[in-house]
């Protein structure tokens, strides 16, 4: 049988684990996907909708706490409008009472709301609509306040809904077609002031005010489309370098440098939780024998094949399988017993010797791994587990290759689980 050369592309899909390294092993299509968002010059160009939908969720969280502080901008502004709002613009007494009604009871508490929020959970979507949604009760009620001044004899100049708008949007990062979509929702809420105003009023907006309300939606959409433009070209950069750094390029598994980070953050999560983990190191037999039977190409063909079996036996979302370099491979298997990583690492070695991929010259003929491992308490250092871990994976070659040995307590003292 001859190993496949494809990489691990196959969409099998995985839950969440503690660190996305896994997320990033792409094919070399999408790392070419990347490299051109990165300098793209087209802010409504979308990624393939997976990527897409991961895009918006890492968006969401890292703009989130910038949303929460644009929220508190108009509370701040209204709570303190009786300070500059009467002596700026002079307003009739009852429209005064009209715009506290307004701010109290309905747009300060939906702006903290939606503060509080995005502040405490800054990528969730309820915070997230709360904020669109306060934001186009402020300015809706902020036109209809202007409207309704006009028949008071009073005239709410410069367009305060305009600023929001341009508050909100550009300085909260509100995705292009969102941004687009309000816009046009404001534009046409403006007309249809406009449109109702009582016989022989005069118009809601002159042509000067037109002319500001233009400029500002100019400066809003443009704000967004560069916000736009930046996001996704620093996502797709971000997203490629984390491939280049934590990501063998051959096996598509996470590399040392990702084992080496999953390690610390599976283990500061396993002394919380009270957990056991079990590290295992994978190494093939004969390797050298194998490329000089068979080729590089064919060896390089056999480590993604192994990499496979490797990537799917750590499935579960705090596991781990990393190559480590050249023809050895490492395993972190999260609240697993010493028992039970013997009986797993078993498996592991009747699979690969399964696959039946041919290693001529050898006494076995095909292709088979040796595996040493330990079950560690959370608070041993990854450097110490390796030791232990090497110093079995040694005794397993020593015996005769093809088999699994762990740490006992006698070898490993009590740093073993
Ligand atoms: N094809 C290929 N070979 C590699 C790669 N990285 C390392 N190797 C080869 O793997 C071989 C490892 O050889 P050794 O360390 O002697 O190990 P071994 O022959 O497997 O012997 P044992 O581990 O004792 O069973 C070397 O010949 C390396 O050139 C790679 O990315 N592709």
């Amino acid at each position: 049988m001859s190993p496949s050369q494809e990489s691990r592309s196959d969409g099998a899909s995985r839950q969440a684990p503690l660190t996305d390294y896994e997320d990033l092993s792409r094919s070399a299509d999408f790392l070419r996907q990347l490299d051109a968002a990165s300098r793209t010059s087209n802010p409504l160009k979308r990624f393939p909708p997976e990527h897409e939908k991961r895009f918006r969720e890492d968006a969401r969280a890292k703009f989130g706490q910038a949303r929460a502080l644009t929220s508190l901008l108009p509370a701040l502004m209204l709570v303190t409008s009786p300070l500059w709002g009467q002596p700026l613009m002079h307003p009739p007494a009852g429209f005064i009472e009209l715009i506290r009604a307004f701010e109290f009871a309905l747009i300060v508490p939906l702006c903290l709301v939606s503060a509080w929020m995005l502040w405490r959970r800054p990528s969730s979507v309820i915070g997230e609509t709360l904020f669109m949604v306060s934001f186009l009760v402020l300015a809706v009620t902020l036109e209809w306040l202007r409207h309704r001044g006009i028949s008071m004899g009073f005239h709410l100049s410069p367009s305060l809904s305009s600023c929001v708008l341009v508050g909100f949007i550009v300085i909260g990062r509100v995705p292009l077609r969102e941004a687009a979509a309000f816009v046009a929702l404001y534009l046409g809420f403006m007309l249809f002031s406009d449109w109702v105003r009582e016989a022989g009023a005069p118009p809601v907006r002159n042509p000067v005010d037109w002319l500001v309300e233009g400029i500002f939606i100019g400066v809003v959409i443009s704000g967004a489309m560069w916000n736009e433009l930046y996001s996704r070209r620093n996502w797709a950069a971000q997203q490629l370098l984390k491939s280049l750094a934590y990501v063998d390029p051959l096996t598509k598994l996470p590399n040392r440098r990702a084992f080496e980070q999953h390690y610390e953050s599976v283990a500061r999560h396993a002394r919380r939780e009270y957990k056991r983990l079990f590290v295992a190191l994978v190494d093939m037999d004969h390797f050298k024998n194998l490329n000089d039977h068979h080729g590089h190409d064919y060896g390089d063909g056999v480590l993604v094949e192994i990499g496979l079996v490797l990537s799917d036996f750590a499935r579960r979302p705090l596991d781990m399988a990393a190559r480590l370099g050249g023809e050895e491979f490492a395993l972190v298997l999260y609240d697993c017993s010493r028992a039970d990583g013997l009986r797993r690492l078993e498996e592991l070695r009747q699979q690969v010797e399964a696959l039946d991929l041919a290693n001529a010259g050898t006494a076995r003929g095909h292709v088979t791994i040796s595996a040493g491992g330990v079950g560690v308490h959370a608070d041993v250092p990854l450097a110490e587990a390796y030791r232990m871990a090497d110093t079995v994976l040694y005794a397993a070659k020593r015996q005769g290759r093809n088999r699994t040995v762990i740490a006992d307590s006698a070898q490993a003292g009590s740093a073993v689980a």
